[in-house]
C-alpha cells in the first residue's frame, strides 16, 4: 500500500504522524511511505533521516494527500478537506463530536475514517489515546502550575506552598490517563490534590495508587462546586469515548472561584467539560479570563513537547498501521475489533454511534457496511 504522511498544519503542531522507525518498518512489509518535505522536522527528524528509511520526499501537501492511506496526528483542517476523495483511508485523531463541519466532509466524500480515539480493546482501554493522554495529564500540572504565576495572570500561589504556607489545592475533574498523569505531577510539585471520578471502581484504583497522598470524591454537581470553590487549579479530564463531553461545571461555580486561579481543560478535544470553556485557544494564545479566572483550552497539548509525544505516539500507530496496510482495511477491521470501533465513517455514513447523535445524524453498523460491500 502507499501511505501519505502530511506535514500537521495546526497553530503549533510540531508532531509527525510516522517517524523513520516507522518507515522502516512498513517499507520492510513491502509498503510505500511518502513524507511531505519538513514534515518531522519539529520533532527532530530530517528529509535525510527520512530517505536513510527507505521514504519518498514529495514536496507538495497534495502529493501526500493523494496516497491510498494518509496518517497524520491532529484532525483536518478545512483547508485539507479539499484532499478528500472516496475510498481514501485517513487514519489520524477526529474527535468528530464537536466537528460538525468536518464530519460532513468526510461522509460527502466517503472518506474511510479510522480515529486513533476510538479504537478500543476489549477492556475498554484506547491504546491510541493512551501516551498522549500520558503527555496531556502530564503537562497539565506543569502549566497550571506556570499559569498560577503573577506575571503570568495567576493568583499567585506556588503548588508546593513553604513551610509555615499552605499548600495550592488542584482538583482533577476524571481520573483516568490525563487524571492521573496529572495527579502524578501534581502530587510530585507537593500540591493537595483531589481527584473526582464518576466510577467508584476507579477511585478505588487511584487510593489505592496514590494512598493518602490525594484526595477522592465521587462525580456530583455538589462535591465538584465544593471542590472549585477552595481549588487554585482544576483540570477537565472527563472522557465519554467518541461522544462530546459532558458540561460538569457550571459558570456559576466558575463564578464561585477566587480571582486567579487557574482551570486547563484538557477534554477540550471533545468539547470540554466547563460552561465557561467555549473556545478552543492555541500554543500562541494559550489562555482567556473569565469571571477572574484564567482558562486555558488548547486542543493539542501534546504538540509542544513533540519529541516525546512523536515517538510516544508512533510507537502504538505503527503496528496498526502495519496491519491496514498488510490485509486493506476491510480485512485489517473485521479481523481485529479494536481497530473497527475505530472506524467512524464509511462509504457516506457515520459508523460510530456517539458521533451520529452528537450531530443527528442516521447513524449506520459498520459491521453491516463491510457485509454488504
Ligand atoms: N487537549 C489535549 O491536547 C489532549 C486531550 N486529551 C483528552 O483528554 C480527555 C481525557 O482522556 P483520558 O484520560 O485518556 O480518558 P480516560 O477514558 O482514560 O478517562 C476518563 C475518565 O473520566 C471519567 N468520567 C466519565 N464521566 C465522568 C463524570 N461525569 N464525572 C467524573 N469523571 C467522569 C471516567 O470514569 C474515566 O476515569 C479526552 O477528551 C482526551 O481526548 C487527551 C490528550 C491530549
Ligand atoms: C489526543 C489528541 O487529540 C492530541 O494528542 O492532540
Amino acid at each position: 500500500m502507499n501511505i501519505g504522511v502530511p506535514r500537521e498544519i495546526k497553530n503549533n503542531e510540531n508532531r509527525v504522524a510516522m517517524t523513520p522507525a516507522g518507515v522502516v518498518t512498513l517499507e520492510s512489509a513491502g509498503h510505500r511511505v511518502f513524507v511531505e518535505t519538513g514534515a518531522g522536522l519539529g520533532s527532530g527528524f530530517t528529509d535525510e533521516q527520512y530517505i536513510a528509511a527507505g521514504a519518498e520526499i514529495v514536496s507538495t501537501a497534495g502529493e501526500a494527500w493523494q496516497q491510498e492511506m494518509v496518517m497524520k496526528v491532529k484532525e483536518p483542517l478545512s483547508e485539507e478537506y479539499k484532499f478528500f476523495y472516496e475510498g481514501l483511508i485517513l487514519f489520524t485523531y477526529l474527535h468528530l463530536a464537536p466537528e460538525p463541519e468536518l464530519t460532513k466532509a468526510l461522509i460527502d466524500n466517503k472518506v474511510v475514517s479510522i480515529a486513533y480515539e476510538t479504537v478500543q480493546l476489549d477492556n475498554g482501554s484506547l491504546p491510541l489515546l493512551t501516551p498522549m493522554s500520558e503527555v496531556a495529564g502530564r503537562m497539565a500540572s506543569q502549566i497550571g502550575a506556570q499559569f498560577l504565576e503573577k506575571p503570568k495572570g495567576g493568583r499567585g500561589v506556588l503548588l508546593s506552598g513553604i513551610p509555615g504556607v499552605r499548600r495550592g489545592k488542584v482538583t482533577i475533574i476524571g481520573g483516568g490517563v490525563v487524571g492521573t498523569n496529572a495527579a502524578k505531577i501534581a502530587v510530585g510539585l507537593g500540591a493537595d490534590v483531589t481527584i473526582i471520578d464518576l466510577n467508584p471502581e476507579r477511585l478505588r484504583q487511584l487510593d489505592d495508587i496514590f494512598g493518602s497522598t490525594i484526595n477522592t470524591f465521587m462525580s456530583n454537581p455538589l462535591n465538584i462546586a465544593e471542590a472549585l470553590e477552595e481549588s487554585d487549579l482544576v483540570i477537565g479530564a472527563v472522557l465519554i469515548p467518541g461522544a462530546k463531553a459532558p458540561k460538569l461545571v457550571s459558570e456559576d461555580m466558575i463564578k464561585s472561584m477566587r480571582e486567579g486561579s487557574v482551570i486547563v481543560d484538557v477534554a477540550i478535544d471533545q468539547g470540554g467539560i466547563f460552561e465557561t470553556t467555549d473556545r478552543i485557544t492555541t500554543h500562541d494564545d494559550p489562555t482567556y479570563n473569565k469571571h477572574g479566572v484564567l482558562h486555558y483550552a488548547v486542543a493539542n497539548m501534546p504538540g509542544a513537547v513533540p519529541r516525546t509525544s512523536t515517538i510516544g505516539l508512533t510507537n502504538v500507530t505503527v503496528p496498526y498501521a502495519l496491519q491496514l496496510a498488510n490485509k486493506g482495511y476491510r480485512k485489517a477491521c473485521t479481523e481485529n475489533k479494536a481497530l473497527l470501533k475505530g472506524i467512524n465513517t464509511l462509504d457516506g455514513f457515520v459508523t460510530y454511534k456517539a458521533v451520529a447523535e452528537a450531530h443527528k445524524l442516521d447513524y449506520a453498523e459498520v459491521d453491516s457496511i463491510l457485509q454488504d460491500s
